[in-house]
């Protein structure tokens, strides 16, 4: 049955792209034949007055950015362009803001070997991927060399665990919606750095499924006379729709992002919205009256199904709510949870923490290799969630507790208790110094650690070396292709 459900999610789309492992013999299609002579310095080709400066000029990309941005040498500055190689010629339009110079990519004119063998810009599918036009050689390269640089003080890391079919593996849409200035409606991301929506439809690495039931609500919109929400005005009412997918339970869970609680025609449009979307399990309204850039807002209410999905995850079946945190990429994950298992080389007689543990995941599928896990998360809907895949699953040995994982530390190390392996996984940002020092004082022979972040964990490591461990073994995992981040495991041995 949920093999039968997920076959329906492959559409032709994809298909569209193949793994390039697959494809590496082709020619490159997309190499122009066109011949620039090489100059000495970017040239300009024209220029056009819009009340700042804005011109179109040639120039050749001299390196990347940490983030993958193309850099240009030009009039004595180094200048970012997005979506440029090194070694590539390309027109450029500069504009100028007072000292602050902005090129955007208008063309390439002699494209590099890395460049991946799709168009620059087809329907905005990229946007949100910043190695959307590197190929995949070049991406595992580029991120082997960041986290060979970030790591280097501690060993070398291994090679990156990449992704066999990088496409549609998310599992986990969220579309913001708006007005354009047609005042027609529009579904899509913010541009980086700024709260302008740019219109999508559909994405390299969005599940096809989620980008369809969101185009249907776009579509719904009109009819039912649902405003989008103007952040400016606080006028209208839908802000973002939020999808999750259970790839292997094939469950949709649609949670409708508002900005009041006061959902006219709710049961005719949760009813037209099944109508042409049978496969969606559960519909939630999400009503957030922020105005921070949190995505959810603290009242839920269920307008449909049971509230949650479930999916499975290195053969553990986890229910999962709307606001609990979830790794988006499952293929992925289960590579990295297995390695970051065989890493901590748990023998069955140990005591486990789980901290920063979410819906329990990580340390549920551990527990059969320890004597007792010890979660801790936050969240309390995340630690609900853990508790019930805990009884779902059978786990007799695990144990979750909600609160700040350093204080939990702290009170650990004053009770003076035994822990054997920490697994840590926090959030970008990193861990912090009360639960860092708790955990040197709790000593436990092996610690690993799990980040999204290696700038963080690189400076969380280093407190962790300098406090009685040492680097044992380093794994960075690609969980996001065509982006710019990286997932590293790192573990530690007590010296
Ligand atoms: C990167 S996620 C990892 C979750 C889980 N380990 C997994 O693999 O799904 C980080 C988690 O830390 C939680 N978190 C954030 N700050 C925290 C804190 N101070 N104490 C405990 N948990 C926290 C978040 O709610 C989130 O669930």
């Amino acid at each position: 049955m949920a093999k039968q459900k997920k076959q329906r999610y492959k559409t032709s789309k994809n298909k569209k792209y193949q793994s390039e492992k697959q494809n590496s013999k082709q020619s490159h299609p997309r190499k122009s034949q066109e011949t620039v002579t090489p100059k000495a310095n970017n040239r300009s080709i024209n220029k056009k007055n819009h009340g700042q400066r804005k011109s179109t000029i040639e120039v050749t990309c001299t390196g990347l950015t940490s983030e993958g941005k193309g850099i240009v040498q030009w009039e004595g500055k180094q200048v970012e362009v997005a979506h440029l190689l090194p070694g590539e010629k390309a027109e450029v339009t500069v504009s100028k803001k007072g000292r602050f110079v902005k090129m955007e990519l208008k063309r390439v004119i002699t494209p590099s070997e890395d460049r991946a063998n799709r168009p620059l810009s087809h329907d905005n599918e990229g946007v949100g991927c910043q190695l959307y036009h590197m190929n995949e050689r070049a991406q595992e390269r580029f991120k082997q060399k960041l986290i060979d640089k970030q790591m280097k003080t501690f060993g070398k890391p291994k090679p990156i665990l990449t992704m066999e079919q990088p496409y549609y593996y998310r599992n986990k849409n969220v579309m913001t919606f708006g007005l354009d200035n047609k005042r027609q409606i529009i579904s899509g991301l913010y541009a980086e750095n700024s709260h302008q929506i740019i219109p999508m439809e559909s994405s390299i690495i969005h599940d096809p499924k989620a980008d369809e039931i969101i185009q249907t609500i776009k579509g719904m919109m009109k009819s039912f006379k649902m405003q989008p929400y103007n952040e400016d005005t606080g006028r209208g009412f839908l802000r973002h729709v939020l999808i999750r997918v259970g790839k292997k339970s094939g469950e949709i869970m649609v949670v409708l992002v508002s900005a009041s609680s006061v959902f006219k025609g709710k049961n005719n449009f949760v009813k037209a919205l099944r109508k042409t979307h049978p496969e969606i399990t559960t519909i939630l309204l999400n009503i957030n009256d922020r105005n921070d850039s949190m995505v959810l807002g603290n009242q839920e209410k269920v307008l449909y199904g049971k509230g949650t999905i479930t999916d499975t995850l290195c053969g553990l079946e986890f229910e999962i709510s709307a606001k609990s945190f979830y790794q988006i990429n499952p293929v992925q994950t289960e590579r990295l949870y297995t390695r970051a298992i065989e890493m901590a080389e748990l023998t069955g007689d140990q005591s486990v923490i789980d901290a920063y543990c979410g819906i329990g995941t990580i340390g549920l599928v551990a527990s059969e290799r320890a004597d007792k896990v010890i979660g801790v998360e936050l969240n309390k809907g995340a630690v609900r969630d853990a508790i019930r895949n805990s009884k779902r699953n059978g786990v007799k040995n695990a144990r979750f507790y909600q609160g700040d994982a350093g204080e939990f530390m702290v009170q650990m190390a004053q009770r003076g208790e035994h822990v054997d392996v920490v697994f840590m996984d926090p959030p970008r940002s990193g861990s912090d110094k009360a639960f860092l020092s708790s955990l040197v004082t709790l000593k436990p022979k092996r610690i690993v650690y799990i980040s999204c972040n290696p700038e963080t964990q690189a400076r969380d490591l280093n407190y962790l070396v300098k406090n009685g461990y040492k680097v044992r073994e380093i794994q960075p995992v690609d969980m996001f292709p065509q982006t710019n981040h990286i997932e590293c495991v790192a573990a530690l041995d007590v010296i």
